[in-house]
């Protein structure tokens, strides 16, 4: 049911899990889920065919953690955009199969010193997903943001309607972006948008394929949206050309904006759902 695999070398071991409800693959390396695929459906996230496995580099597809900034370094530092999780290794604690055929997974990446953060990811895998990231911050106050930055795979991205949207303030960061029909939003072409403040329950339906992927969140007051578009998808090594119209990213966000400071031992924690269903269920 979990099985150790090193495709790319022993600097990247994967966990391949396959139960009675889902199959899917994590990379230790970013704590990264790689595919979920429940039973009977096509797969739900997405994984660049052009995916570089290399140190210090964040993996493109499946759900990378931004973790604990979102963006730019905040401190303007020189570190990695996005945080330091999707570059780390992470140690898996624990893994079982509960009678219902749903996996269960924890990671951890401790502190390397007393005043950092430290952070788990809890996985559940079954018919549906739910990854819950908990942060426990060190013994400094921490500006905090972060994201699972889910690609989530469709059948076409021109195809794909957000719904959940509606009347929700938004930022556009996309400099070309091309007008998008709103409500419900219809992305084309490049989008980068943050939607916040949100909490609501947002559904991503793919007209091709008939499915509906369900978002719930908490812990998170952002949402973003995100495709570079053909342009910047040619441009990007670990993407190429043509393969922006597989994905949308539709992200579980605490972003900077929301100007989370996490007390000296705060706890965060931050959790999304995903459901899959057909159209009209
Ligand atoms: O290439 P990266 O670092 O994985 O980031 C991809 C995108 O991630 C999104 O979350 C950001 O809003 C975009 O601005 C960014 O381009």
């Amino acid at each position: 049911m979990f099985k150790y695999s090193y495709p790319y070398g022993q600097d990247f071991p994967f966990v391949e899990i396959e139960t009675s409800q889902c199959s899917a693959r994590l990379s230790l390396y970013g704590a990264q889920l790689l595919d979920w695929t429940p039973k009977g459906q096509f797969p739900v996230l997405w994984m660049s065919p052009n995916a570089e496995f290399v140190a210090g580099k964040a993996i493109r597809g499946g759900v990378p953690l931004c973790w604990p900034w979102f963006g730019k370094d905040p401190t303007d530092g020189g570190r990695p955009s996005h945080g330091v999780a999707r570059v780390s290794l992470w140690s898996l604690v624990s893994s079982e199969v509960l009678a219902d055929g749903t996996a269960v997974l924890e990671l951890a990446l401790p502190a390397s010193r007393p005043e950092d953060p430290s952070s788990r990811l809890r996985l559940e895998l079954g018919q549906s997903l739910e990854m819950r990231l908990v942060t426990e911050n060190g013994t400094m106050p921490l500006p905090f943001s972060a994201a699972f930055h889910s690609y989530f795979s469709v059948s076409n991205y021109a195809r794909t309607v957000v719904t959940g949207l509606k009347d929700c303030p938004f930022t556009e960061f996309a400099a070309d972006a091309v007008p998008h029909r709103e409500s419900p939003l219809h992305p084309a072409g490049h989008i980068d948008r943050i939607y916040y403040p949100t909490k609501t329950v947002v559904h991503v339906a793919d007209l091709e394929w008939q499915r509906v992927l369900c978002l719930t969140r908490s812990g998170s007051n952002s949402l973003v949206v995100w495709n570079p578009g053909a342009e910047l998808a040619a441009g990007m090594a670990d993407v190429g050309a043509g393969f922006e119209s597989g994905f949308l990213c539709v992200e579980t966000v605490t972003a900077p904006q929301e100007e989370v400071v996490l007390a000296p031992g705060a706890v965060h924690t931050m959790i999304c759902r995903v459901a899959v269903s057909g159209i009209g269920c």
